[in-house]
């Protein structure tokens, strides 16, 4: 394959469309797959098993006569037929994603994902507007509370501080000779739902389901991992029926050692996985995160895909103003909540905005000068003891909000109401902090059109609902939520639009891109492309009319967009080593629609293979 590349440049269009459309994966496509397994086996195994779809000739050849009930179904009857009960549930239906009957949606799903995978992700793809707030936020919060008793069959590894010194040869105990993406979590700050413990796992599992329906990677590359270190849910710790380890967490270079050895084993196994690190709390997200990042293909999500996301969210914001995006440096931005979400927004947005003022020194200091920023203490001045030094560069000196009739620890509505800002942004799991005070202090914003930023999952701990916003400020308002929010009627013939300002739009995209470039790491650089391609993916029209971030309907879109900017960049960087048949030097050559179509042509469908068995 790498020879036949080195001559595309110079054969006919279609040859060399023919061969960019050629899937670089294994079991993708029209040829058949492998099996070494027959009978009961392959139908117990979900990455292989077609249920009712399996053809005459497969039964026949794989042993399935007899164990299947003799009608052969067409994948979309089979589908028609699973979702009559999907169904059933929403004549019941009442209050949208976060009804009680999301759970039981949530088991309906989880118990197809257990049987055959291909027909799970076929229904997440076809329907993911209706299903990602199930297998997603704000549902999977839900699940990862009520974790015990939903527990059925394990999915994903589990590390725990009792498997120091092993886990080198665990990790082999995973049946997949490759894995691509792997989703890691310690449990501690799942959501705004606090330390979930083991329980956890589901969130890992949540983002994978994303990463297969949006971005395309094969269900059987993805790893969903728990490093169970403990938890300090006190609840948890006394439950009888708790899953994980009941120990208090392991803190320190003890934490350190367990987490150093689950990347060593990972990595000496699969040297090109990716891995995500998902809902750390703070404390150890940006210094894991510090660790890592230069030796390792990982990213922390929470700190960097939430930055993306935002930058694109604030830059629409001011499109969405009818301004030109060199004013963006002039807007006034109230953050609330300094955790690793809000200090990775904040740490993003002073150097977007540095970079628009000449990418300077002086740009870079006095860019901090347009934010303040309220955590569980209120406003975050240099009259802070014991400040955060992550916080630190964000702190106001107390002379300049003396003038501006603020004091070291001002409340959120007191800041909202001298600051006047363009932008409210929450990142604090507080839900309602945005409350009617605040909201109405926020009628006096100097903008044209105040945007209104409630990034709190899920949908319980969001800042504000729409409706609030919507019905305080009027319709001349940007609103956007970490969970989904429908739209708001207003009643005079306008509709208020919710957007979805959630990392989902971002993270299978840099994982997607930082594979099939062959990245060796995930740099700021690769980071900030993905961002700018969201920020510009929407139209002129679109963001006038408030819309600021995609349905989730076109999130397959998207994630390939977002994927081919990260994978240009890589080039670019030169940081791309290549991905199987598509070496270094062939994807330097590629243009940018052939990157894209590169991006799509490696993105895995779910259709059945024909399977064919042979003897191991
Ligand atoms: N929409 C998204 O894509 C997205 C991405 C990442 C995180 N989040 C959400 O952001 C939230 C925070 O995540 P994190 O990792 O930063 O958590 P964290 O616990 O580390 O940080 C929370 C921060 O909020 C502050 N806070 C608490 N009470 C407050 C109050 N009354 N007023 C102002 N600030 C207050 C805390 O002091 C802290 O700085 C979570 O709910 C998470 O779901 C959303
Ligand atoms: O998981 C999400 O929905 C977004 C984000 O990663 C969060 O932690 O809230
Ligand atoms: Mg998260």
């Amino acid at each position: 394959m790498a020879m036949l590349w080195k001559h595309v440049r110079v054969l006919s269009p279609l040859l060399r469309r023919y061969l960019l459309s050629r899937p670089f994966t294994t079991t993708e496509g029209h040829r058949p797959t492998i099996v070494h397994k027959r009978s009961l086996d392959i139908l117990h195994d979900p990455w292989f098993n077609k249920g009712t779809a399996f053809s005459m000739t497969e039964r026949d050849r794989l042993d399935l006569r007899g164990l299947l009930p003799p009608n052969v179904m067409s994948p979309n009857l089979q589908i028609e037929r699973f979702m009559v009960d999907l169904k059933r549930l929403e004549v019941q239906a009442r209050d949208g994603p976060s009804d009680p009957n999301a759970l039981a949606k949530w088991r309906i799903l989880n118990r197809l994902h257990d049987r055959n995978e291909t027909m799970y992700y076929k229904v997440l793809i076809a329907n993911i507007e209706e299903y990602a707030p199930i297998v997603y936020t704000p549902t999977v919060g839900l699940v990862c509370q009520n974790y015990s008793g939903l527990f059925r069959r394990p999915r994903g590894m589990y590390f725990s501080a009792e498997d120091r010194g092993e886990m080198m040869s665990m990790v082999y105990n995973w049946p997949a000779e490759q894995v691509d993406m792997i989703v890691v979590t310690d449990g501690s700050r799942i959501l705004g739902l606090g330390d979930l413990g083991v329980q956890g796992i589901g969130i890992a599992i949540g983002k994978l389901d994303l990463y297969v329906a949006a971005a395309g990677i094969n269900p059987q590359r993805v790893l969903p991992v728990m490093i169970d270190v403990g938890t300090n849910n006190e609840k948890l710790l006394e439950d009888p029926l708790y899953l994980g380890l009941q120990q208090h967490r392991l803190d320190g270079d003890d934490y350190l050692a367990v987490v150093d050895e689950f990347m060593e084993a990972v990595f000496t196994r699969w040297p090109n996985v990716i891995v995500q690190f998902e809902d750390f709390q703070s404390k150890w997200a940006l210094k894991l995160l510090q660790r890592y990042r230069s030796t390792y293909r990982m990213f922390n999500d929470d700190v960097q895909g939430t930055a993306g996301v935002a930058i694109a969210g604030l830059l629409g914001a001011v499109r969405a103003q009818g301004r030109p995006l060199i004013d963006f440096p002039k807007q006034k931005i109230v953050v609330a909540g300094a955790g690793s979400a809000g200090i990775g927004v904040l740490n993003a947005a002073r150097k977007t905005m540095a970079r628009m003022l000449g990418n300077n020194e002086v740009a870079f200091q006095s860019a901090k000068s347009q934010f303040w920023v309220v955590d569980a203490k209120g406003l975050i001045t240099e009259g802070r003891e014991n400040i955060d030094p992550d916080a630190l560069p964000f702190a106001r000196k107390l002379k300049e909000i003396d003038r501006q009739g603020l004091r070291e620890g001002a409340s959120l509505e007191e800041v909202v109401k001298q600051v006047k800002p363009d932008v409210l942004l929450g990142l604090s799991a507080v839900g309602g902090l945005f409350s009617k005070e605040v909201l109405e202090a926020l009628k006096g914003s100097t903008s044209t059109r105040p945007a209104i930023f409630a990034m709190s999952n899920p949908t319980k701990n969001a800042e504000c609902t729409a409706e609030e916003a919507f019905s305080i400020l009027g319709d001349n308002i940007i609103f956007a939520s970490g969970s989904p929010f429908s739209n708001v009627d207003l009643g005079n013939g306008h509709i208020g639009h919710c957007n979805q300002g959630n990392n989902m739009y971002l993270f299978p995209g840099i994982g997607l891109g930082t594979l099939l470039s062959g990245a060796r790491i995930v740099s700021d650089g690769m980071l900030q492309a993905a961002a700018e391609r969201l920020a510009t993916y929407m139209s002129e029209e679109e963001v006038l009319n408030g819309i600021i971030f995609p349905s989730t309907s076109r999130i397959r879109d998207i994630t390939k967009e977002v994927a081919a900017a990260v994978v240009q960049e890589a080039v670019e960087e030169d940081l791309a080593e290549g991905y199987h048949g598509m070496d270094a030097r062939e994807l330097q050559k590629l243009s940018e629609d052939e990157i894209r179509e590169y991006v799509k042509n490696n993105m895995w469908s779910p259709d059945y293979p024909t399977l064919v068995y042979k003897k191991e």
